[in-house]
């Protein structure tokens, strides 16, 4: 018999439990209990085994309020394995005035008149009830008349708080026109000034203080079955600098994408911030700030709480959780990342999200080029975790491709960084990431004599410092290249190398140019140009559901390769005759699964995948586990 929480407390109210929302439906409980037995063994309630798709409708039935006729696949992985057998323990459904505060469950007007009978919500609603087509069309109406980006991302926050479906809807539906608010470049903005719009967490906060008890954090948080942890430090928030705590805006927004073009459903995703403090000074003097007021610890202090922390993570949520490191300062993501690559299931969106979006654009453009990778000549700016983690993909392609050892297909691919042109004479002072770069030349102290001097056919900014593609830089570019590619890669707008009228201005509308964040179609000279966002958001979501799907317990770089090749395979002609070497963002869910499925087929080829059997068809399965945001009806 499920107890309720009131009764276990000894509390009275003038409520019945039933009207303030928490005793679930008996018939639901049964449901759920019977279900979850079923699916933490796999077995059906005759004792037959249940093949995965069984199990997945098993879950989804038992979750109570939803109607047996609709899809069940929408409660997604979660269920298909019987990790998220719901039990008594689990939260049990609102109804009454609690569901309408309820955002996972919300439908604002949309209750139908029989769902608002059954649901204690008579006169507690207008009497209206629109479609939720219709209530994203009054949402659109709202938004578009805010003329400040960082509204319209108070606004789209404050939903994502009120009615999560009707959030999801509306960014999928309008992902072209969303993207940039909730995802850079206004994202970055709310980091700036998170401690003033903070208004309720949206994911955790793991600080030096709770050093010792992260276990215990993570068990505070409401959700138990968690895929994906989006987790920085902010010590590098985009090209913004140190953000400190006030970095949790990219978590947030990464996981909303991880739904919204992944199609993970969101209870699964759980943004964590760790605050180890910030040299931020204006931050420290700010008496807004929200984190803690000391500079960061480094060294032994930061490497312990980061150790606790992922050991935390492995003991709470098990091998299988994907935890995407982003945003971390370079040192910290290259160690991180080859500290924890081979113990647990992670991944650094800023240097292998990033490559393999710029690998999937160099593919595409080399329908546009000709030639092969290793026909050309790629200079960065920048030698940070993006830099040096798109160049050596790029290596690793061509040495595949050519069956020339790394060492070889480096050798055609050439990084600046502060202090000039990655050199052999620099060597002994570099920082490690760098030194496979060091080849053998004159030092060279510009970007403009670098370019003069190697003669780049791609030019790849990663400097996280804005305006740096000169006139001067571009039109060396637009002198030797007939077709110059430029890709002006750091975020958020304001730091990216050159804009995308000064590249196809300075090159007489001949460069194929991208940018990390977006740009707006450029008239020139009577032809529009419409540039390209080289961005991971392209690659990310899709990646993780791969892995999610298939229970891949290691990321390999063969993965990444699977990924670009998967993305550059929906660049259509249509739109390389338009210069665009991405697809559009409208397609992204079908695009994701497409990456998902070329990612998980590569894990089980390296047997790296642990849910078993394979699905004979990756991309209809991926289609399947994905995460849809229409309402669903309440019994
Ligand atoms: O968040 C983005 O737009 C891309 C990214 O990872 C970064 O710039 O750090
Ligand atoms: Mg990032």
């Amino acid at each position: 018999m499920i107890q309720n929480k009131a009764s276990i407390a000894g509390l009275s109210s003038p409520f019945s439990d039933r009207q303030r929302g928490i005793v679930p439906k008996a018939p639901c409980s049964l449901k759920i209990k019977a279900a979850a037995a079923a699916a933490a063994s796999n077995r059906d309630r005759n004792g037959t085994v249940l093949a995965v798709e069984t199990v997945t409708k098993e879950m989804a039935e038992a979750e109570s309020l939803i109607d047996d006729s609709q899809p069940t696949v929408a409660g997604g992985i979660r269920d298909a394995y019987g990790e998220d057998a719901a039990t008594e323990d689990q939260p049990v459904t609102p109804c009454g005035y609690s569901l309408l505060r309820d955002p996972r469950h919300n439908k604002g007007l949309a209750f139908t008149d029989k769902e608002r009978d059954a649901h204690y919500l008579l006169g507690l609603l207008p009497p209206s009830v629109p479609s939720q087509e219709l209530q994203v069309k009054k949402l659109m109406n709202i938004i578009r008349q805010y003329q400040v980006p960082l509204q319209k991302y108070m606004y789209m926050m404050d939903l994502q708080e009120r009615n999560e479906r009707l959030f999801y809807k509306l960014l999928i539906d309008h992902v072209e026109e969303m993207l940039p608010i909730v995802y850079t470049p206004t994202v970055g903005e709310a980091c700036q000034k998170y401690g003033s719009i903070f208004s309720r967490p949206q994911g955790l906060y793991i600080s030096l203080k709770e050093k010792g008890r992260i276990l215990e954090v993570l068990r505070n948080w409401p959700e138990k079955n968690i895929q994906v942890i989006v987790v920085t430090d902010g010590q590098r928030i985009l090209g913004l600098g140190d953000l400190g705590c006030q970095g949790m805006g990219i978590p947030v927004g990464k996981l909303s994408l991880y739904t919204a073009l992944g199609g993970v459903r969101p209870s699964a995703c759980l943004p964590i911030t760790i605050d180890v403090g910030t040299n931020n000074e204006k931050l420290l003097d700010d008496e807004f700030y929200i984190g803690l007021r000391q500079r960061r610890a480094t060294g032994q202090e930061y490497d312990e709480l980061l150790h606790e922390f992922m050991t935390a993570v492995k003991q709470n949520y098990g091998e299988r959780v994907l935890v995407q490191f982003e945003d971390f300062a370079n040192h910290n993501a290259f160690d991180l990342l080859a500290k924890y690559g081979t113990t647990h299931l992670v991944f650094n969106d800023d240097i292998q999200g990033t490559a393999a979006v710029v690998l999937s654009g160099l593919m595409a453009a080399l329908k546009l080029l000709g030639g092969t990778l290793a026909d050309h000549r790629f200079l960065f700016l920048g030698a940070g975790e993006a830099g040096t983690g798109i160049a050596e993909l790029i290596a690793l392609e061509i040495s595949k491709q050519t069956q020339m050892p790394l060492d070889e297909a480096r050798k055609n691919i050439w990084l600046v960084d502060s202090k000039g042109l990655i050199v052999e004479s620099r060597k002994e002072s570099l920082q490690h990431f760098k030194k496979p770069w060091a080849h053998d030349h004159e030092p060279v102290e510009t970007l403009l004599e670098a370019v003069n001097d190697i003669k780049p056919t791609v030019l790849i900014g990663t400097s996280g410092v804005g305006r740096t593609f000169t006139q001067e830089v571009v039109e060396a570019m637009a002198s030797f290249n007939e077709k110059p590619l430029i890709l002006a890669l750091s975020n958020p707008t304001s730091q990216s190398e050159c804009t995308a009228e000064q590249a196809y201005t300075w090159t007489n509308g001949r460069a194929i140019y991208a940018s990390g964040s977006p740009f707006p179609p450029v008239e020139y000279e009577g032809q529009t140009y419409v540039p390209g966002q080289s961005n991971n958001a392209y690659i990310f979501p899709g990646l993780g559901l791969g892995l999610i799907m298939s229970g891949t317990i290691r990321v390999h770089d063969d993965m990444l390769l699977a990924a670009s090749e998967a993305l550059a395979a929906q660049v259509t002609q249509e739109n390389l005759d338009n210069g665009q070497i991405y697809p559009p963002f409208t397609n992204i869910r079908k695009i994701s699964a497409h990456i998902a499925a070329n990612v998980a087929a590569k894990a089980y080829e390296l047997g790296l995948a642990t849910r078993l059997p394979r699905p004979k068809d990756l991309v209809a399965y991926a289609e399947s586990c994905m995460y849809s945001p229409s309402y669903r009806n309440y019994r």
